[in-house]
């Protein structure tokens, strides 16, 4: 393959994601990896034939010692390939969670707060494929198995088409070498194992295109869902109190989104699955049953044909 040929997908991905998205200047996240590299060319490529600046942010985490020599390495590879600058952000991690889920914190809140506008992230077809399997392992809802979005500003994912093999392959035709994070090969981690055990497996045992296929799923999934959450957006969910009868006649799926909106807006938290179901319940499946505990210390009742929610103290009288 010729280097032209090599960039040409990385390149097309990004050209396709800016012409869909207008934007004047944004930002490109770059951790050095191959992935967000070939994104780094690819979006100075494309970004100067439309005459705007291209800038790389370089988060450095500072966990392990040298981590200030990488981020810096990554810039310096970032302007060779075209970046018009490149800017290291040093974080400090700190935090509940464990130490991923603090870098993982720290690093997009600097990127949010030093993007112009957008700034694009190198996931691709493959991160979303482990998304998408992750998600339907864990049976943590739609709304997971759905995917990243390409454009949840101030995010924008270009390359979620790309296979990963194709920014290896633009990396080697530039003559970059990415950096490997020690984190992605480790398997205490499940993403590193579903990515160097489940999927090839998968793709072995449905003769390929599996990574393909989750992430067209995904697609598919996440645009039924825009459409469910529009048609649940069409409901008044701000009063204290939501009238049972007149989402009676509405199709559960629908009537589970309006609930969630509700109970979200009026302070609960962490709703499962089974707590929508449980309130939903006391609409499509009215008995006279009592209230329905949800996270954040509430209870919903349903009085008079109208669901309300008390909380659990003044519910228990105390
Ligand atoms: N240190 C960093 N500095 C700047 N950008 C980064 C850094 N690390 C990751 N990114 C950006 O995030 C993208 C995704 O990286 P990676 O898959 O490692 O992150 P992640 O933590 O798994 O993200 P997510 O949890 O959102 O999937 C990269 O392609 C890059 O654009």
């Amino acid at each position: 393959m010729s280097t032209a040929e090599a960039l040409i997908p990385v390149r097309r991905a990004v050209r396709g994601f800016l012409a869909a998205h207008p934007r004047v200047d944004f930002d490109v996240a770059v951790s050095g990896g191959a992935d967000s590299l070939a994104l780094a060319e690819a979006a100075a490529h494309e970004g100067h034939k439309l005459g705007l600046r291209v800038r790389a942010l370089v988060v450095d985490h500072g966990l392990q010692p040298g981590s200030g020599r990488v981020a810096r390495e990554a810039a310096e590879a970032a302007r060779g390939l075209g970046v018009d600058e490149a800017e290291v952000l040093p974080v400090e991690v700190t935090g509940a969670g464990g130490v991923e889920a603090a870098a993982r914190r720290a690093r997009y809140s600097a990127l949010r707060s030093k993007g112009r506008g957008l700034v694009l992230l190198g996931h691709t077809r493959d991160d979303q494929a482990e998304t998408v399997l992750l998600g339907l392992g864990r049976g943590s809802g739609p709304r997971s198995i759905a995917g990243m979005k390409p454009f949840d500003p101030p995010w924008g994912r270009p390359l979620l088409d790309v296979p990963r093999a194709a920014t290896r392959a633009a990396c080697a035709a530039l003559g970059v070498e990415p950096w490997e994070d020690p984190f992605n090969t480790d398997p205490r981690f499940t993403r590193v194992r579903l990515r160097a055990e489940v999927l090839p497996l998968l793709e072995d045992v449905l003769s390929g295109g599996v990574a393909a296929a989750l992430a067209r799923t995904a697609t598919q999934l996440r645009e039924d869902l825009e459409t469910l959450d529009a048609l649940a957006g069409e409901f008044r969910t701000d009063e204290e109190t939501l009238d049972a009868k007149e989402l009676e006649p509405v199709p559960p799926a629908l009537r589970r989104r309006v609930l969630r909106r509700w109970l979200l807006g009026r302070g609960a938290c962490d709703l499962s699955d089974g707590h929508l179901r449980a309130v939903d319940a006391l609409v499509g499946e009215w008995r006279g049953q009592g209230g329905v505990w949800v996270p954040g210390g509430l209870v919903v009742v349903r009085t008079h044909g109208r669901l309300s929610m008390n909380r659990r103290e003044a519910a228990r009288g105390e």
